[in-house]
């Protein structure tokens, strides 16, 4: 073998060893194994260097050697030879799903020294509570005790900060660390995360399945990524149905083959519950209220962690910010003083105006150049409605505010079942629009900022992402995009099929995938950052949490213009939720 070894390929190393192992009568083939194994295998680890970077093929080695073990002995078999193990080897799997499966090499294709040096600078940076809360969640990875913890952890305090550290040390040492959101937006703000529903395929009627699974089989790529993974954290996990959760449970039990809780994996779920809940399509506040993480069978067997300072305000230095940080909190907490459910709403908060033409005008001053702004400027605003109908008003008026032509988009609609193309005509389907659809005619300037309702490339291209039109041609929209890890690049989108979800029959719209967004909902702004946010109070904010995540887009009272025009508002908190 040492002379094959300087003059053969690994192929024929491989046919030679072969040969030995039947007609040679070995007394020690398993020493002559681990001695010449690397040489057997070059040219198998070369080929899986091609889809990750050689140093992290250390990590899967094992699957390197058991693949050239096959070949061996499927060498030895048609020579005529038996199975390895007569020989004294170790018995190949045949299972060699591991060195095909993208999504598992994907997840262990980190560079450990960039992660060394993340993990060196950051962690040293850690508050008490962070290292606390750092600490206690690598313990239970590290002896391997299976909790699920559920960060508890208001914005600013330094969520995301300490999940990215956790995040780099599993993966620095080619441990999988899953990184999840229900968001799209919040997603991209986690190193290498997706949202939940695309990593866990979750079924789309959690609220009608009385025992959700995950739609993910056993043999499947994800389901190896989940076997073998040591973390998954969900963030922005007060948004999500309950459901969502005891689906991964029940799944992580089945693909693990463990019985206990997440079928023995670490999970951090991270969220606030002062922010809004899962939206119940017209359900009431107890739906609400029955559908989130707390009411879960789960919820008791989660070990409860929390942050409570704030960073943002500690690391400026900015006292006035700290005040705001703590109003922000008692506005989240419902301890706000307000008469009869209305509060009124101080100076130290924000300007109150008493005009949409001012509010407008204050949070895109100078509209009429939105051509010449940088996308920082178009980027760091929005003005924020409780309901679409006002935001898509809002869309409207600054829509004709600059002098651009107008292009108009009619998008093809048609019923699945063709049976109801008789009770649902086109022009009735034509005037439906459903929530997370653009609409049937969608007008469009270049200048426009646009939102984009479908995840089409996470995480550079989410649901929620916001662009800047660039050019509007016939079948493609081409925009630069103003958020998120793409910022920068110029894409072309084109028109999509979409289905809505929660109707009663039916129907597809062609169209793209995007709304007008000088104005959004303030549930599809959670997540974003902005510098100026404008809030249209005309109608109040009718559900838990809208009126704290609206100001909570920023981080100080400068920045924060609402249109009241009684000068107070409605502060809607389901205290139930927060106890
Ligand atoms: N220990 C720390 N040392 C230095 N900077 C920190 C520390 N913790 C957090 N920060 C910084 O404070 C800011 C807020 O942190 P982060 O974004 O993690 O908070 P968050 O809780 O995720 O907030 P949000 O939910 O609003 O996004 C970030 O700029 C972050 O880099």
């Amino acid at each position: 073998m040492e002379e094959a070894v300087l003059c053969g390929s690994p192929f024929k190393l491989r046919e030679l060893f072969a040969i030995m192992l039947i007609f040679c009568q070995l007394s020690d083939a398993i020493s002559l194994w681990e001695k010449y194994k690397d040489s057997l295998s070059e040219d198998i680890r070369h080929r899986v260097e091609l889809d990750i970077q050689p140093e992290n093929v250390n990590s899967i080695i094992n699957e390197v050697y058991n693949k050239c073990l096959v070949t061996i002995e499927d060498t030895v078999l048609s020579l005529g030879g038996t199975f390895l193990q007569h020989y004294g080897l170790p018995q190949p799997s045949r299972c060699e799903a591991v060195l095909q499966n993208k999504d598992y090499l994907r997840e262990i294709n980190y560079d450990s020294n960039i992660l060394a040096q993340y993990i060196n600078f950051n962690e040293n940076l850690l508050n008490n509570e962070q290292s606390y809360v750092y600490n206690k969640i690598l313990e239970g990875i590290e002896k391997n005790t299976g909790k699920t913890f559920f960060l508890d952890a208001p914005g600013g305090t330094g969520k995301t900060f300490v999940i990215n550290i956790l995040l780099a040390r599993v993966r620095k040492d080619h441990g999988i660390a899953l990184a999840v959101a229900s968001s799209g937006i919040a997603a991209t703000l986690l190193e290498g995360g997706k949202t939940a529903h695309s990593v866990f395929k979750l079924p789309l009627n959690l609220t009608r399945v009385e025992t959700p699974m995950c739609n993910i089989s056993k043999q499947s790529n994800i389901a190896q990524v989940l076997k073998d993974c040591k973390l998954i954290v969900w963030d922005e996990c007060t948004m999500a149905h309950k459901g969502g959760f005891e689906a991964l449970n029940r799944t992580l039990k089945d693909i693990r083959g463990y019985n206990s809780l997440m079928g023995g994996v670490t999970v951090l779920l991270a969220g606030d519950f002062r922010q809004t809940l899962p939206v119940i399509p017209r359900g009431t506040r107890a739906d609400e209220v029955k559908s989130c993480l707390k009411a879960s069978y789960l919820w008791p067997h989660i070990q409860k962690v929390a942050l409570n300072k704030n960073m943002r305000v500690h690391v400026k230095g900015d006292t006035s910010a700290g005040i705001f940080a703590e109003m922000l909190l008692k506005i989240g907490d419902g301890n706000f003083p307000s008469l009869e459910g209305e509060i009124t709403i101080p100076s130290n908060l924000c300007t109150v105006v008493s005009s949409l033409s001012e509010l407008t005008s204050r949070i895109y001053p100078d509209i009429i150049n939105i051509k010449m702004k940088p996308i920082e400027w178009l980027c760091e605003r929005a003005i924020l409605t409780p309901k679409n109908d006002k935001a898509a008003e809002i869309n409207e008026i600054l829509l004709k505010a600059f002098n651009e032509k107008a292009v108009e988009y009619k998008s093809f609609d048609s019923v699945i079942q063709s049976d109801d193309a008789v009770h649902y005509p086109l022009e009735f389907l034509n005037t439906l629009n459903p929530s997370g659809l653009p609409s049937h005619k969608l007008i469009l300037k270049i200048g426009a900022p646009i939102m984009l309702l479908r995840n089409l490339n996470p995480p550079k291209l989410c649901n929620g992402t916001r662009l800047q039109v660039k050019a509007l041609h016939k079948n493609v929209i081409e925009a630069i995009v103003i958020t998120g890890c793409a910022r920068g690049d110029i894409v072309l989108i084109p028109r999509i099929t979409l289905i809505p979800t929660d109707y009663p029959f039916e129907f597809k719209r062609i169209q793209f995938p995007i709304k007008v967004c000088f104005a959004m909902t303030i549930n599809k702004s959670q997540g974003q950052s902005l510098s100026m946010a404008g809030i249209d109070l005309r109608e109040e904010c009718f559900s838990h949490g809208q009126f704290y995540v609206a100001c909570s887009r920023v981080s100080s009272a400068s920045s924060l213009v609402i249109l009241a025009l009684k000068g107070s508002t409605k502060n809607t908190v389901y205290k139930e939720v927060l106890r």
